[in-house]
């Protein structure tokens, strides 16, 4: 186990662990729906620490069964929310603007009906700067989404087509699998898994 020079919180669970004070050093992270891994961090994430040096982080994620059908799982960057159920017009017009680096977490609630991604938003996100796009529910147009220079990571692939009717809101907390995710925050995703930092992380 790594040993930091000063303060570490070290979470019990198997193979994972931060790093505190200057900056994370490393983080390792196994898949996992073990409740103690899950409960260790959110215990984590609620303590109260006084010292800004402390870092504490989210693990989100851990376990889920994120489609392998899509190629580029590796991204990362600020994180801007949106919440829609089954319609994919706020989805598209998030990513008709500028991303900046950005990353869209979409809680679409877990859905597995229809998908609220697909090629054309994919493409234009990539175009405008978005590094990632990670959707709580289906893409659609696997192939053409693998085609792009952005990441995507989603529960499924479902050939359907959302509504459009453009209900749902931005910019609003979304809790995806039990973790909060707010506006602002950073998330890095890897092919080990997602997580979710309240500020920038060294990696
Ligand atoms: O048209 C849609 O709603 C979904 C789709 O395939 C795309 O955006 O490329
Ligand atoms: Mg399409």
């Amino acid at each position: 186990m790594f040993k930091p020079k000063s303060q570490i919180l070290l979470s019990k669970a198997r193979g994972v662990y931060l790093l505190l004070e200057e900056q994370i050093v490393k983080i390792q992270l196994q898949r996992s729906t073990d409740p103690d891994l899950l409960l260790s961090f959110s215990q984590l994430h609620t303590s109260q620490h006084t010292s800004n040096t402390i870092i504490c982080i989210q693990v989100f994620y851990v376990g889920w069964p994120w489609s392998p059908l899509l190629k580029r799982q590796v991204f990362s960057g600020p994180v801007v929310t949106l919440k829609v159920f089954e319609d994919n017009v706020l989805v598209r017009e998030f990513l008709e603007e500028k991303g900046n680096g950005r990353v869209l977490v979409v809680d679409g609630g877990g859905s597995l009906r229809c998908a609220i991604l697909g090629g054309n938003p994919v493409v234009q996100g990539q175009n405008n700067g978005w590094a990632g796009i990670v959707v709580n529910g289906c893409v659609r147009d696997v192939d053409e989404i693998n085609g792009c220079d952005i990441g995507v990571r989603a529960l499924a692939s479902h050939p359907m087509k959302a509504n459009k009717k453009g209900i749902g809101e931005k910019h609003v907390p979304i809790t995806i699998a039990g973790t909060r995710v707010c506006d602002g925050e950073w998330l890095y995703a890897d092919t080990d898994g997602i997580l979710i930092s309240k500020m920038e992380l060294s990696v």
